[in-house]
C-alpha cells in the first residue's frame, strides 16, 4: 500500500500543496483551498452583503479558479453578492482574442455577466497598434500600466464596489523581484516579508505610504500629478513613445515628462473611494 493523503488518510495524495508541504488527495484538497478562501474572506470582511464585485477575467488559469470560487462560496454562504465577469480586450491577435473565448464560456457556465472593455475604447491604440509602434521590448510597459487602469475603469463604468482579481503568490513574488533587480532597495524588510509569506503581508507603520490622488489630466487614480497611462499615451499619440519610459541616464530615474492639462476631467473624482481592489490567494 502506498502513501495516502495526509488528511484524510484513505485516498491516494493527488499533489503535494507547496504552502503547507502536506500530501493530500483531490477531493481533500478542493475542500481545504474553498474553506481557506471563505474564512479569509470572512474573517477580513472583505465584502458586505449587495456589495458589487467585478471578477476581473483574463481567460487564463487563475481567473478562471477565481469566477468558479467565488460564484461557489456566494451561493455556499449566501454572501448576497451581485458579481459580473470584467475583461480587459488588450487587442493582441492570436492571444486574447482566444482567451476572450474562454471568458465567454464562464459567463454562460458560471450564470454571471460580462463586460469586455478594450484598450481601443478606452485609449484609441490596440496593443498590436502599440507593439508596431514602441516594437517588442518596451511593449509591457503599456500592457501593464493601461491594463490596471482599464480594470480600475471599467469597475468604475459598472458601478462595482468592489474588484477581485486572481493574482497570486508567484505573481506578488515577481514584481518584488522585478523591483529588487530595477534597484528598487529601499524597502528590503517589506520584501522580505513578502516573499516569506503573502498571507502576512504588513505594511511597517514607519514605513511612508505614497499619497493616493487623482490624475489631473483623466480623474483616474494617481499618486502622481498625472497618471502613468496618460504620460504613456501622450507619448504614443505625440509620435514620441518612449517618453513614459526612457530613464535619464546613471541616475536610475524617470526623465521628467511634461504633459499639458487639457480636456474634460472624467466624472471619476470619487474613484479612489467606490473601489478597492483586493486579491484572493490560491
Ligand atoms: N485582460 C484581462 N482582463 C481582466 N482581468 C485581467 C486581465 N489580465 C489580467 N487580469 C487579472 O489580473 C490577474 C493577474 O494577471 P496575470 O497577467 O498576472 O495573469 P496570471 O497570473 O496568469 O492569471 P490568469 O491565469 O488569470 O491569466 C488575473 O488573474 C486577472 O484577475
Amino acid at each position: 500500500m502506498g502513501r495516502l493523503c495526509e488528511i484524510c488518510q484513505q485516498s491516494r495524495p493527488a499533489l503535494r500543496r507547496p504552502k503547507t508541504g502536506q500530501q493530500v488527495c483531490r477531493e481533500c484538497f478542493f475542500k481545504a483551498f474553498e474553506h481557506e478562501i471563505h474564512e479569509t474572506i470572512v474573517n477580513n470582511r472583505l465584502f458586505k452583503k449587495g456589495d458589487r464585485v467585478a471578477v476581473a477575467a483574463s481567460g487564463g488559469k487563475d481567473s478562471t479558479v477565481l469566477a468558479h470560487i467565488m460564484t461557489l462560496l456566494n451561493e455556499r454562504h449566501c454572501y448576497g453578492l451581485d458579481l459580473f465577469l470584467l475583461s480587459i480586450d488588450e487587442g493582441i491577435t492570436g492571444y486574447r482574442d482566444d482567451s476572450l473565448e474562454t471568458v465567454k464560456r464562464n459567463e454562460v457556465q458560471y450564470g454571471i455577466p460580462l463586460k469586455v472593455l478594450s484598450y481601443k475604447t478606452l485609449y484609441g491604440w490596440t496593443m498590436d497598434d502599440i507593439v508596431r509602434e514602441i516594437g517588442r521590448k518596451n511593449n509591457c510597459t503599456f500592457c501593464g500600466v493601461f491594463r490596471r487602469q482599464a480594470l480600475d475603469r471599467g469597475a468604475f463604468m459598472m458601478k462595482a464596489d468592489k474588484m477581485a482579481t486572481g493574482h497570486n503568490a508567484d505573481d506578488i513574488a515577481e514584481t518584488v523581484l522585478l523591483n529588487l533587480l530595477r534597484g528598487d532597495i529601499a524597502r528590503p524588510r517589506a520584501i522580505l516579508d513578502i516573499i516569506k509569506s503573502g498571507e502576512d503581508f504588513r505594511i511597517a507603520s514607519t514605513a511612508k505610504m505614497p499619497e493616493q490622488g487623482v490624475c489631473k489630466r483623466c480623474g483616474y487614480i494617481s499618486s502622481q500629478e498625472f497618471c502613468k497611462a496618460c504620460v504613456l499615451l501622450e507619448g504614443l499619440n505625440r509620435g514620441l513613445p518612449r517618453l513614459g519610459i526612457s530613464r535619464t541616464r546613471g541616475s536610475g530615474k524617470k526623465a521628467p515628462v511634461v504633459i499639458k492639462e487639457e480636456g474634460e476631467k472624467a466624472e471619476t473624482d470619487k474613484v479612489t473611494e467606490r473601489i478597492s481592489s483586493i486579491s484572493v490567494e490560491f
